[in-house]
Protein backbone atom coordinates (compact mmCIF):
# COMPACT_ATOMS: atom_id res chain seq x y z
CA UNK A 1 0.00 0.00 0.00
CA UNK A 2 2.31 2.52 0.76
CA UNK A 3 4.58 1.45 -1.67
CA UNK A 4 1.81 2.20 -4.16
CA UNK A 5 1.70 5.61 -2.72
CA UNK A 6 5.21 6.31 -3.66
CA UNK A 7 5.46 9.00 -6.24
CA UNK A 8 8.65 9.89 -8.65
CA UNK A 9 9.37 13.06 -6.53
CA UNK A 10 9.12 10.83 -3.23
CA UNK A 11 11.50 8.65 -4.59
CA UNK A 12 13.96 11.22 -5.79
CA UNK A 13 14.29 12.63 -2.35
CA UNK A 14 14.49 9.13 -0.67
CA UNK A 15 17.14 8.14 -2.95
CA UNK A 16 18.51 11.82 -2.35
CA UNK A 17 18.72 10.95 1.32
CA UNK A 18 20.75 7.77 1.07
CA UNK A 19 23.44 9.04 -1.18
CA UNK A 20 23.95 12.35 1.86
CA UNK A 21 23.96 10.13 4.74
CA UNK A 22 26.03 7.87 2.55
CA UNK A 23 28.68 10.57 2.08
CA UNK A 24 28.54 11.44 5.44
CA UNK A 25 29.51 8.08 7.09
CA UNK A 26 32.08 7.92 4.32
CA UNK A 27 33.64 10.90 6.14
CA UNK A 28 33.03 10.21 9.22
CA UNK A 29 34.89 7.30 8.57
CA UNK A 30 37.97 9.14 6.83
CA UNK A 31 37.75 11.10 9.49
CA UNK A 32 38.12 8.45 11.87
CA UNK A 33 40.79 6.69 10.45
CA UNK A 34 42.84 9.83 9.99
CA UNK A 35 42.49 10.27 13.98
CA UNK A 36 43.51 7.25 15.15
CA UNK A 37 46.66 6.84 12.85
CA UNK A 38 47.93 10.59 14.30
CA UNK A 39 47.07 9.36 17.85
CA UNK A 40 47.80 6.27 20.11
CA UNK A 41 45.80 3.90 22.02
CA UNK A 42 46.44 4.34 25.13
CA UNK A 43 46.05 3.03 28.62
CA UNK A 44 42.75 3.25 30.22
CA UNK A 45 43.49 4.17 33.25
CA UNK A 46 44.14 6.95 34.71
CA UNK A 47 46.24 6.15 38.15
CA UNK A 48 50.28 5.89 37.86
CA UNK A 49 49.85 2.68 39.37
CA UNK A 50 48.10 1.74 35.66
CA UNK A 51 50.58 2.26 33.78
CA UNK A 52 52.26 -1.29 35.64
CA UNK A 53 50.46 -3.21 33.99
CA UNK A 54 50.56 -1.39 30.02
CA UNK A 55 52.83 -3.90 28.51
CA UNK A 56 51.59 -5.58 26.59
CA UNK A 57 48.08 -3.34 26.02
CA UNK A 58 45.62 -4.41 24.37
CA UNK A 59 42.63 -1.79 25.75
CA UNK A 60 41.60 0.48 22.57
CA UNK A 61 40.24 3.67 24.22
CA UNK A 62 40.62 7.06 23.01
CA UNK A 63 40.78 10.08 25.12
CA UNK A 64 39.57 13.60 24.36
CA UNK A 65 42.72 15.69 23.87
CA UNK A 66 42.66 18.46 26.37
CA UNK A 67 43.05 22.01 24.76
CA UNK A 68 45.31 23.91 26.93
CA UNK A 69 48.74 23.06 27.79
CA UNK A 70 50.82 25.05 30.14
CA UNK A 71 54.37 24.90 28.77
CA UNK A 72 56.38 23.25 30.99
CA UNK A 73 58.81 26.04 31.35
CA UNK A 74 58.60 29.32 30.74
CA UNK A 75 61.58 29.65 28.47
CA UNK A 76 60.70 26.87 26.78
CA UNK A 77 57.55 28.23 24.36
CA UNK A 78 59.21 31.41 23.93
CA UNK A 79 62.12 29.95 22.36
CA UNK A 80 61.72 30.46 19.06
CA UNK A 81 62.21 27.06 16.41
CA UNK A 82 65.45 27.79 13.85
CA UNK A 83 64.77 26.63 10.36
CA UNK A 84 65.35 23.14 9.69
CA UNK A 85 68.70 22.07 8.90
CA UNK A 86 69.27 20.42 5.48
CA UNK A 87 73.17 19.25 6.88
CA UNK A 88 71.44 16.72 9.53
CA UNK A 89 69.13 15.28 7.30
CA UNK A 90 70.63 12.20 7.91
CA UNK A 91 71.21 12.59 11.82
CA UNK A 92 67.41 13.11 12.30
CA UNK A 93 65.38 15.78 10.58
CA UNK A 94 62.98 14.01 8.49
CA UNK A 95 59.87 12.68 9.29
CA UNK A 96 59.50 9.89 7.03
CA UNK A 97 57.31 6.64 7.19
CA UNK A 98 58.43 3.70 4.93
CA UNK A 99 54.83 2.37 4.45
CA UNK A 100 53.69 -0.95 6.29
CA UNK A 101 56.81 -2.35 6.77
CA UNK A 102 57.32 -0.63 9.72
CA UNK A 103 54.17 -1.86 11.73
CA UNK A 104 55.84 -5.52 12.82
CA UNK A 105 59.23 -6.16 13.68
CA UNK A 106 62.27 -5.42 11.63
CA UNK A 107 61.77 -5.49 8.21
CA UNK A 108 64.62 -6.98 5.67
CA UNK A 109 66.13 -4.12 5.48
CA UNK A 110 66.55 -3.52 9.06
CA UNK A 111 67.40 -7.41 9.57
CA UNK A 112 70.01 -7.12 6.80
CA UNK A 113 71.45 -3.73 8.72
CA UNK A 114 71.20 -5.27 12.62
CA UNK A 115 72.51 -8.77 11.46
CA UNK A 116 71.30 -11.76 13.43
CA UNK A 117 73.84 -10.61 15.73
CA UNK A 118 75.30 -14.74 15.42
CA UNK A 119 78.34 -13.54 13.41
CA UNK A 120 80.19 -11.62 16.61
CA UNK A 121 83.24 -12.10 15.19
CA UNK A 122 84.60 -14.09 18.62
CA UNK A 123 87.83 -15.84 16.94
CA UNK A 124 88.85 -12.53 15.03
CA UNK A 125 90.05 -11.37 18.93
CA UNK A 126 87.62 -8.92 19.59
CA UNK A 127 85.75 -8.34 22.38
CA UNK A 128 82.17 -8.03 22.35
CA UNK A 129 82.20 -4.55 23.15
CA UNK A 130 84.70 -4.08 20.46
CA UNK A 131 82.73 -5.97 18.21
CA UNK A 132 79.55 -3.87 18.81
CA UNK A 133 81.06 -0.39 18.16
CA UNK A 134 82.31 -2.00 15.19
CA UNK A 135 78.56 -2.82 14.06
CA UNK A 136 77.51 -0.32 11.44
CA UNK A 137 74.79 0.96 13.48
CA UNK A 138 77.28 2.21 15.37
CA UNK A 139 79.19 4.04 12.92
CA UNK A 140 76.61 5.67 10.57
CA UNK A 141 77.62 8.27 8.04
CA UNK A 142 77.73 11.64 9.88
CA UNK A 143 77.42 14.89 7.38
CA UNK A 144 80.28 17.10 7.89
CA UNK A 145 79.95 20.01 10.75
CA UNK A 146 79.88 23.22 10.16
CA UNK A 147 81.97 25.65 12.19
CA UNK A 148 78.87 27.10 14.19
CA UNK A 149 78.05 23.37 14.98
CA UNK A 150 81.16 23.35 17.32
CA UNK A 151 80.20 24.69 20.73
CA UNK A 152 83.64 26.59 21.34
CA UNK A 153 86.74 26.99 18.88
CA UNK A 154 89.84 28.12 19.37
CA UNK A 155 90.37 31.59 18.67
CA UNK A 156 93.38 32.30 16.57
CA UNK A 157 96.10 35.63 15.92
CA UNK A 158 93.92 36.77 13.16
CA UNK A 159 90.42 36.32 14.95
CA UNK A 160 92.09 38.32 18.10
CA UNK A 161 93.27 41.25 15.86
CA UNK A 162 89.92 41.30 14.27
CA UNK A 163 87.86 42.21 17.44
CA UNK A 164 90.65 44.68 18.57
CA UNK A 165 90.22 46.43 15.53
CA UNK A 166 86.16 46.57 15.72
CA UNK A 167 84.48 48.94 17.72
CA UNK A 168 81.87 47.60 19.13
CA UNK A 169 83.95 44.28 20.03
CA UNK A 170 80.49 42.16 20.15
CA UNK A 171 82.19 38.82 19.42
CA UNK A 172 79.31 36.50 19.09
CA UNK A 173 81.11 33.29 18.87
CA UNK A 174 82.35 31.67 22.19
CA UNK A 175 85.87 31.45 22.01
CA UNK A 176 88.72 30.18 23.89
CA UNK A 177 91.63 32.32 23.61
CA UNK A 178 94.76 30.52 22.43
CA UNK A 179 96.77 33.04 20.82
CA UNK A 180 100.47 32.42 20.53
CA UNK A 181 100.73 31.48 24.22
CA UNK A 182 97.87 30.93 26.47
CA UNK A 183 99.19 32.05 29.50
CA UNK A 184 97.57 32.23 32.87
CA UNK A 185 98.12 36.14 34.04
CA UNK A 186 98.08 34.74 37.89
CA UNK A 187 100.62 32.48 38.99
CA UNK A 188 97.99 30.35 41.81
CA UNK A 189 99.92 28.22 43.79
CA UNK A 190 100.53 24.47 42.40
CA UNK A 191 98.55 25.19 39.00
CA UNK A 192 100.94 24.78 35.99
CA UNK A 193 102.21 27.25 33.42
CA UNK A 194 99.67 27.63 30.77
CA UNK A 195 102.01 26.49 27.44
CA UNK A 196 98.69 26.04 25.50
CA UNK A 197 98.51 27.22 21.53
CA UNK A 198 96.31 26.56 19.04
CA UNK A 199 97.86 23.36 18.64
CA UNK A 200 95.76 20.61 19.64
CA UNK A 201 98.44 18.68 20.87
CA UNK A 202 99.50 21.24 23.18
CA UNK A 203 95.88 20.77 25.06
CA UNK A 204 95.06 19.06 27.93
CA UNK A 205 92.60 16.04 28.12
CA UNK A 206 90.02 18.41 29.25
CA UNK A 207 89.78 21.30 27.02
CA UNK A 208 90.18 18.48 24.49
CA UNK A 209 86.75 17.24 25.69
CA UNK A 210 85.85 20.89 25.18
CA UNK A 211 86.49 21.90 22.24
CA UNK A 212 85.40 18.54 20.53
CA UNK A 213 81.83 18.98 22.13
CA UNK A 214 79.07 19.82 18.49
CA UNK A 215 75.53 20.13 18.23
CA UNK A 216 74.94 16.54 18.12
CA UNK A 217 76.89 14.93 20.63
CA UNK A 218 79.24 15.60 24.17
CA UNK A 219 82.18 13.44 22.46
CA UNK A 220 82.84 11.26 19.91
CA UNK A 221 83.21 7.51 20.93
CA UNK A 222 86.11 7.34 18.51
CA UNK A 223 87.96 9.83 19.65
CA UNK A 224 91.16 8.81 21.38
CA UNK A 225 91.04 11.83 23.71
CA UNK A 226 87.78 9.82 26.02
CA UNK A 227 89.95 7.31 27.28
CA UNK A 228 92.21 9.86 27.77
CA UNK A 229 90.28 12.12 29.56
CA UNK A 230 89.17 9.56 31.63
CA UNK A 231 92.83 7.96 32.48
CA UNK A 232 93.90 12.05 33.49
CA UNK A 233 90.54 12.16 35.84
CA UNK A 234 91.51 9.28 37.60
CA UNK A 235 95.10 9.38 37.58
CA UNK A 236 95.91 13.49 38.36
CA UNK A 237 97.26 15.21 41.35
CA UNK A 238 94.02 16.50 43.31
CA UNK A 239 94.78 20.08 44.24
CA UNK A 240 91.59 21.58 45.43
CA UNK A 241 88.71 19.96 46.75
CA UNK A 242 85.21 22.05 47.41
CA UNK A 243 81.65 21.16 47.83
CA UNK A 244 79.89 22.37 44.61
CA UNK A 245 76.17 24.05 45.16
CA UNK A 246 73.85 23.19 43.07
CA UNK A 247 71.58 20.42 43.35
CA UNK A 248 70.31 18.34 46.77
CA UNK A 249 73.15 15.80 47.54
CA UNK A 250 76.68 16.48 48.37
CA UNK A 251 79.59 16.31 46.19
CA UNK A 252 82.57 17.92 45.62
CA UNK A 253 84.46 20.20 42.93
CA UNK A 254 87.95 18.81 42.46
CA UNK A 255 90.90 20.79 40.59
CA UNK A 256 93.91 19.38 39.08
CA UNK A 257 97.51 21.31 38.20
CA UNK A 258 96.63 22.00 34.67
CA UNK A 259 93.14 23.49 35.12
CA UNK A 260 91.11 20.78 34.92
CA UNK A 261 87.97 19.65 37.05
CA UNK A 262 86.01 17.31 37.91
CA UNK A 263 82.55 16.82 39.87
CA UNK A 264 83.04 14.08 42.75
CA UNK A 265 80.16 12.10 43.91
CA UNK A 266 80.97 9.71 46.98
CA UNK A 267 80.38 6.17 47.35
CA UNK A 268 77.37 5.92 50.10
CA UNK A 269 76.11 2.41 49.58
CA UNK A 270 77.49 -1.03 49.34
CA UNK A 271 77.47 -2.15 45.65
CA UNK A 272 74.42 -4.78 45.85
CA UNK A 273 72.21 -2.46 48.36
CA UNK A 274 69.05 -2.44 46.92
CA UNK A 275 67.50 1.30 47.80
CA UNK A 276 64.95 0.69 50.44
CA UNK A 277 61.63 0.21 48.95
CA UNK A 278 59.85 2.47 51.52
CA UNK A 279 61.88 5.59 50.05
CA UNK A 280 60.34 7.82 47.41
CA UNK A 281 62.06 8.00 44.38
CA UNK A 282 63.19 11.85 45.80
CA UNK A 283 64.51 10.50 48.88
CA UNK A 284 67.03 8.10 47.53
CA UNK A 285 70.54 8.41 47.98
CA UNK A 286 72.41 9.13 44.93
CA UNK A 287 75.29 6.67 43.73
CA UNK A 288 78.41 7.00 42.63
CA UNK A 289 78.36 3.69 40.79
CA UNK A 290 75.41 4.93 38.83
CA UNK A 291 76.72 7.94 37.92
CA UNK A 292 79.59 5.65 36.13
CA UNK A 293 77.67 3.12 34.88
CA UNK A 294 75.08 5.29 33.14
CA UNK A 295 77.83 7.29 31.25
CA UNK A 296 78.95 3.91 29.90
CA UNK A 297 75.06 2.84 29.22
CA UNK A 298 74.73 5.71 27.29
CA UNK A 299 77.74 5.73 25.18
CA UNK A 300 76.52 1.95 24.71
CA UNK A 301 73.03 3.10 23.58
CA UNK A 302 75.11 5.36 21.07
CA UNK A 303 73.86 8.49 22.46
CA UNK A 304 76.99 9.97 24.16
CA UNK A 305 75.30 12.86 26.11
CA UNK A 306 76.83 12.19 29.32
CA UNK A 307 79.86 13.91 30.41
CA UNK A 308 82.48 10.80 30.68
CA UNK A 309 82.46 9.67 34.40
CA UNK A 310 84.98 7.53 35.88
CA UNK A 311 85.66 5.81 39.01
CA UNK A 312 88.64 7.10 41.25
CA UNK A 313 89.92 5.72 45.05
CA UNK A 314 90.54 9.00 46.83
CA UNK A 315 92.20 9.36 50.28
CA UNK A 316 90.03 11.24 52.07
CA UNK A 317 92.53 12.65 54.63
CA UNK A 318 95.39 13.44 52.07
CA UNK A 319 93.26 14.71 49.47
CA UNK A 320 90.12 16.30 50.83
CA UNK A 321 90.49 17.02 54.14
CA UNK A 322 94.16 18.45 54.51
CA UNK A 323 93.71 20.17 51.40
CA UNK A 324 90.17 21.54 51.17
CA UNK A 325 89.88 25.75 51.77
CA UNK A 326 85.96 25.35 51.54
CA UNK A 327 84.80 25.68 55.56
CA UNK A 328 81.80 24.58 55.33
CA UNK A 329 83.07 21.11 54.45
CA UNK A 330 86.78 20.98 56.88
CA UNK A 331 84.32 21.69 59.80
CA UNK A 332 82.27 18.47 59.11
CA UNK A 333 85.34 15.97 59.48
CA UNK A 334 85.06 13.29 62.21
CA UNK A 335 86.80 9.99 63.17
CA UNK A 336 84.30 7.45 63.07
CA UNK A 337 84.55 4.92 66.79
CA UNK A 338 86.07 2.22 64.52
CA UNK A 339 88.79 4.96 63.46
CA UNK A 340 87.65 5.77 59.83
CA UNK A 341 88.01 9.32 58.47
CA UNK A 342 84.34 10.82 57.60
CA UNK A 343 82.57 13.99 56.45
CA UNK A 344 79.47 15.10 55.56
CA UNK A 345 78.99 18.37 54.07
CA UNK A 346 76.38 20.59 54.12
CA UNK A 347 73.64 20.38 51.73
CA UNK A 348 69.94 19.81 51.62
CA UNK A 349 69.70 15.97 52.04
CA UNK A 350 71.88 13.37 53.62
CA UNK A 351 74.32 15.71 54.96
CA UNK A 352 74.58 15.12 58.55
CA UNK A 353 76.46 12.84 60.96
CA UNK A 354 74.19 10.12 60.99
CA UNK A 355 74.88 9.94 57.44
CA UNK A 356 78.46 10.23 57.13
CA UNK A 357 80.83 9.57 53.82
CA UNK A 358 83.75 7.23 55.60
CA UNK A 359 86.93 6.31 54.40
CA UNK A 360 88.31 2.75 54.91
CA UNK A 361 89.70 4.38 57.01
CA UNK A 362 91.04 7.04 54.32
CA UNK A 363 90.53 5.24 51.47
CA UNK A 364 87.23 5.97 49.71
CA UNK A 365 85.48 5.49 46.32
CA UNK A 366 83.73 7.90 44.29
CA UNK A 367 82.75 9.06 41.01
CA UNK A 368 84.19 12.25 38.79
CA UNK A 369 82.69 13.14 36.26
CA UNK A 370 84.32 15.66 33.48
CA UNK A 371 82.91 19.07 34.33
CA UNK A 372 81.47 21.07 30.97
CA UNK A 373 82.69 24.10 30.19
CA UNK A 374 82.01 26.79 32.44
CA UNK A 375 78.60 28.31 31.88
CA UNK A 376 80.25 31.95 31.32
CA UNK A 377 82.04 30.38 28.42
CA UNK A 378 78.45 28.24 27.01
CA UNK A 379 75.47 29.60 28.73
CA UNK A 380 73.34 25.97 28.80
CA UNK A 381 69.15 26.11 29.19
CA UNK A 382 67.27 24.34 32.06
CA UNK A 383 63.91 22.51 30.78
CA UNK A 384 61.77 21.24 33.12
CA UNK A 385 60.78 17.58 31.41
CA UNK A 386 56.91 17.52 30.25
CA UNK A 387 57.07 14.21 32.36
CA UNK A 388 58.24 15.31 35.33
CA UNK A 389 56.94 14.03 38.93
CA UNK A 390 55.37 15.67 41.37
CA UNK A 391 58.00 15.37 43.63
CA UNK A 392 55.14 14.81 46.42
CA UNK A 393 54.18 12.20 48.76
CA UNK A 394 50.44 12.67 47.72
CA UNK A 395 49.97 14.67 44.58
CA UNK A 396 50.02 13.15 41.01
CA UNK A 397 51.41 14.92 38.12
CA UNK A 398 49.42 16.18 35.08
CA UNK A 399 51.16 13.02 32.71
CA UNK A 400 49.50 10.33 35.50
CA UNK A 401 46.31 11.69 35.41
CA UNK A 402 45.57 12.14 31.51
CA UNK A 403 46.58 9.30 29.35
CA UNK A 404 46.51 11.86 26.24
CA UNK A 405 48.83 13.83 27.25
CA UNK A 406 51.37 13.45 25.14
CA UNK A 407 49.33 14.99 22.39
CA UNK A 408 49.32 18.14 23.66
CA UNK A 409 53.18 18.15 24.41
CA UNK A 410 53.36 16.75 20.75
CA UNK A 411 51.65 20.38 19.65
CA UNK A 412 53.92 22.39 22.06
CA UNK A 413 56.92 23.70 21.26
CA UNK A 414 59.65 22.69 20.95
CA UNK A 415 58.37 19.16 20.92
CA UNK A 416 56.16 19.90 17.75
CA UNK A 417 59.30 20.16 15.60
CA UNK A 418 62.40 18.56 14.72
CA UNK A 419 64.02 15.48 17.51
CA UNK A 420 63.24 17.28 20.77
CA UNK A 421 60.54 14.83 21.48
CA UNK A 422 62.56 11.82 20.01
CA UNK A 423 65.42 12.98 22.17
CA UNK A 424 63.13 12.98 25.16
CA UNK A 425 62.09 9.54 24.42
CA UNK A 426 65.78 8.48 24.18
CA UNK A 427 66.34 9.69 27.84
CA UNK A 428 63.16 7.95 28.64
CA UNK A 429 64.65 4.43 27.06
CA UNK A 430 67.97 5.30 28.93
CA UNK A 431 66.23 5.96 32.58
CA UNK A 432 63.86 3.32 32.10
CA UNK A 433 66.75 0.55 31.54
CA UNK A 434 68.75 2.09 34.59
CA UNK A 435 65.37 2.82 36.42
CA UNK A 436 66.34 6.59 37.09
CA UNK A 437 63.18 8.11 38.45
CA UNK A 438 64.79 11.48 39.02
CA UNK A 439 64.75 13.37 35.47
CA UNK A 440 63.35 16.14 36.43
CA UNK A 441 64.97 18.46 34.37
CA UNK A 442 67.56 18.11 31.32
CA UNK A 443 70.10 20.61 29.67
CA UNK A 444 70.83 21.95 26.38
CA UNK A 445 73.27 24.11 25.48
CA UNK A 446 71.87 27.65 24.80
CA UNK A 447 74.27 28.46 21.46
CA UNK A 448 72.76 25.53 19.55
CA UNK A 449 69.40 26.35 20.13
CA UNK A 450 66.70 23.73 19.50
CA UNK A 451 68.31 21.74 16.77
CA UNK A 452 71.11 20.08 19.41
CA UNK A 453 71.07 16.92 21.88
CA UNK A 454 69.96 16.78 25.35
CA UNK A 455 72.78 16.43 28.40
CA UNK A 456 71.50 13.82 30.34
CA UNK A 457 73.55 15.12 33.53
CA UNK A 458 72.84 13.76 36.85
CA UNK A 459 72.08 9.98 37.14
CA UNK A 460 73.18 9.29 40.50
CA UNK A 461 69.68 7.73 41.24
CA UNK A 462 69.96 5.15 38.80
CA UNK A 463 70.77 1.18 39.40
CA UNK A 464 68.34 1.89 43.18
CA UNK A 465 67.04 -1.67 42.61
CA UNK A 466 67.37 -4.54 40.38
CA UNK A 467 64.66 -7.04 41.79
CA UNK A 468 61.83 -4.14 40.12
CA UNK A 469 60.99 -2.70 37.00
CA UNK A 470 59.24 1.08 37.18
CA UNK A 471 57.23 1.07 34.31
CA UNK A 472 56.35 4.32 34.64
CA UNK A 473 59.77 5.56 33.58
CA UNK A 474 58.70 4.53 30.31
CA UNK A 475 55.37 6.80 29.90
CA UNK A 476 56.81 9.26 27.60
CA UNK A 477 57.08 6.20 24.63
CA UNK A 478 54.07 4.61 26.20
CA UNK A 479 52.01 7.68 25.94
CA UNK A 480 53.58 9.15 22.86
CA UNK A 481 54.32 5.87 20.79
CA UNK A 482 57.42 7.39 19.00
CA UNK A 483 60.93 6.29 19.12
CA UNK A 484 63.82 7.56 16.49
CA UNK A 485 64.84 4.31 14.20
CA UNK A 486 68.57 4.48 15.16
CA UNK A 487 67.53 3.83 18.45
CA UNK A 488 65.34 1.19 18.30
CA UNK A 489 67.71 -0.46 15.55
CA UNK A 490 70.36 -0.38 18.75
CA UNK A 491 68.06 -1.66 21.04
CA UNK A 492 67.32 -4.46 18.93
CA UNK A 493 71.15 -5.31 18.02
CA UNK A 494 71.82 -5.22 21.59
CA UNK A 495 68.54 -7.45 22.60
CA UNK A 496 70.61 -10.55 20.34
CA UNK A 497 72.67 -13.02 21.64
CA UNK A 498 75.91 -11.85 20.18
CA UNK A 499 75.24 -8.41 21.53
CA UNK A 500 73.69 -8.55 24.80
CA UNK A 501 73.20 -5.22 26.73
CA UNK A 502 74.30 -6.94 29.63
CA UNK A 503 77.58 -8.86 28.34
CA UNK A 504 78.86 -5.37 26.51
CA UNK A 505 77.46 -3.59 29.79
CA UNK A 506 79.66 -6.31 31.92
CA UNK A 507 82.86 -5.41 29.56
CA UNK A 508 82.58 -1.96 29.26
CA UNK A 509 82.29 -1.45 33.02
CA UNK A 510 85.35 -3.59 33.23
CA UNK A 511 87.50 -0.88 32.12
CA UNK A 512 86.91 1.09 34.99
CA UNK A 513 89.65 1.54 37.60
CA UNK A 514 87.36 1.00 40.53
CA UNK A 515 86.23 -2.28 38.79
CA UNK A 516 89.35 -4.47 40.37
CA UNK A 517 87.73 -4.19 43.74
CA UNK A 518 84.14 -4.92 42.84
CA UNK A 519 81.96 -5.34 39.43
CA UNK A 520 80.82 -1.73 39.32
CA UNK A 521 77.26 -3.29 38.80
CA UNK A 522 76.03 -6.81 40.42
CA UNK A 523 75.18 -9.26 38.54
CA UNK A 524 71.23 -8.90 39.56
CA UNK A 525 71.66 -5.01 37.95
CA UNK A 526 73.08 -6.55 34.59
CA UNK A 527 69.94 -9.08 34.31
CA UNK A 528 67.99 -6.33 35.06
CA UNK A 529 69.00 -4.35 31.80
CA UNK A 530 68.08 -7.27 29.90
CA UNK A 531 65.22 -7.45 31.13
CA UNK A 532 64.02 -4.49 30.94
CA UNK A 533 65.55 -3.89 27.80
CA UNK A 534 62.99 -6.46 26.65
CA UNK A 535 59.92 -4.32 27.73
CA UNK A 536 60.89 -1.62 25.98
CA UNK A 537 61.04 -3.56 22.75
CA UNK A 538 57.68 -5.17 24.04
CA UNK A 539 56.49 -1.91 24.21
CA UNK A 540 57.49 -0.47 20.63
CA UNK A 541 55.71 -3.69 19.46
CA UNK A 542 52.52 -2.82 20.95
CA UNK A 543 52.86 0.54 19.89
CA UNK A 544 53.34 -0.58 16.24
CA UNK A 545 50.16 -2.93 16.66
CA UNK A 546 48.36 -0.04 17.81
CA UNK A 547 49.59 3.65 15.80
CA UNK A 548 50.83 4.66 12.83
CA UNK A 549 53.75 6.76 12.08
CA UNK A 550 55.49 5.03 15.13
CA UNK A 551 59.50 4.94 13.68
CA UNK A 552 61.19 8.56 13.40
CA UNK A 553 63.09 7.34 10.27
CA UNK A 554 66.53 9.24 11.04
CA UNK A 555 68.38 6.74 8.14
CA UNK A 556 67.02 8.20 5.18
CA UNK A 557 69.26 7.33 2.50
CA UNK A 558 70.86 5.24 4.67
CA UNK A 559 68.99 1.79 3.30
CA UNK A 560 69.58 2.15 -0.21
CA UNK A 561 73.12 3.23 0.61
CA UNK A 562 73.21 -0.19 2.28
CA UNK A 563 71.16 -2.61 0.45
CA UNK A 564 73.75 -1.50 -2.25
CA UNK A 565 76.42 -3.04 -0.26
CA UNK A 566 77.39 -6.73 -1.33
CA UNK A 567 76.22 -9.29 1.49
N1 LIG B 1 79.59 17.29 34.53
C1 LIG B 1 79.08 18.47 34.86
N2 LIG B 1 79.67 19.61 34.47
C2 LIG B 1 79.16 20.81 34.81
N3 LIG B 1 78.05 20.97 35.53
C3 LIG B 1 77.42 19.86 35.95
C4 LIG B 1 77.89 18.56 35.63
N4 LIG B 1 77.04 17.66 36.19
C5 LIG B 1 76.10 18.37 36.81
N5 LIG B 1 76.32 19.69 36.67
C6 LIG B 1 75.51 20.80 37.18
O1 LIG B 1 75.35 20.68 38.56
C7 LIG B 1 73.98 20.64 38.90
C8 LIG B 1 73.79 19.73 40.07
O2 LIG B 1 74.27 18.45 39.78
P1 LIG B 1 73.40 17.18 40.04
O3 LIG B 1 72.09 17.37 39.35
O4 LIG B 1 74.19 15.96 39.72
O5 LIG B 1 73.20 17.30 41.60
P2 LIG B 1 72.06 16.74 42.50
O6 LIG B 1 72.38 17.08 43.89
O7 LIG B 1 71.86 15.31 42.18
O8 LIG B 1 70.80 17.55 41.99
P3 LIG B 1 69.28 17.23 42.29
O9 LIG B 1 69.18 17.13 43.75
O10 LIG B 1 68.59 18.43 41.72
O11 LIG B 1 68.93 15.95 41.62
C9 LIG B 1 73.27 20.15 37.62
O12 LIG B 1 71.99 20.59 37.51
C10 LIG B 1 74.15 20.72 36.54
O13 LIG B 1 73.73 21.99 36.13
MN1 LIG C 1 70.29 14.09 41.62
Amino acid sequence: MVRKNLGRPTCSIYLGLACVSLTLHLLLALFCLSVLQTACVLPASSSSSSFSSIIPRTDTHRHQSVSSFSSSDASSSSHKLPTSNERHKLNANTLHHKGKDWLNGPTETEKKLIGTGKEFPKGKGLSVLEALFNHPLYNLPHPELQEDDWLLRVKTDEDATDKESREDGGEEEVAVSANSQWQSASQEEGYERVTWTSDAETHPPWLRFHLGISRWELYNRKDPNVPQLTHYLATQRVLSAVQKTGGTQLKLLLSFPNHGQALLKPMKQSRDAETDVNLFYFSDFERHNAEIAAFHLDRILGFNRIPPVVGRLINVTTEIKEITTDRRLSRTFFTSPVGNVCFYGQCEYYCSTEHPVCGQPHALEVSLAAMLPDLALAPRRSWRSPWRRSYSRTKLAQWQKEPAYCDKVKQTPPYNHGTRLVDLIDMAVLDFLMSNMDRHHYETFEKFGNETFLLHLDNGRAFGRHSRDEPSILVPLLQCCRIRRSTLLRLRLLSLPGFRLSDVMRKSLARDPLAGAAPLLSEPHLAALDRRLATVLQAVHTCQDQCGDVVYNDLEGYDEKHDQQPD
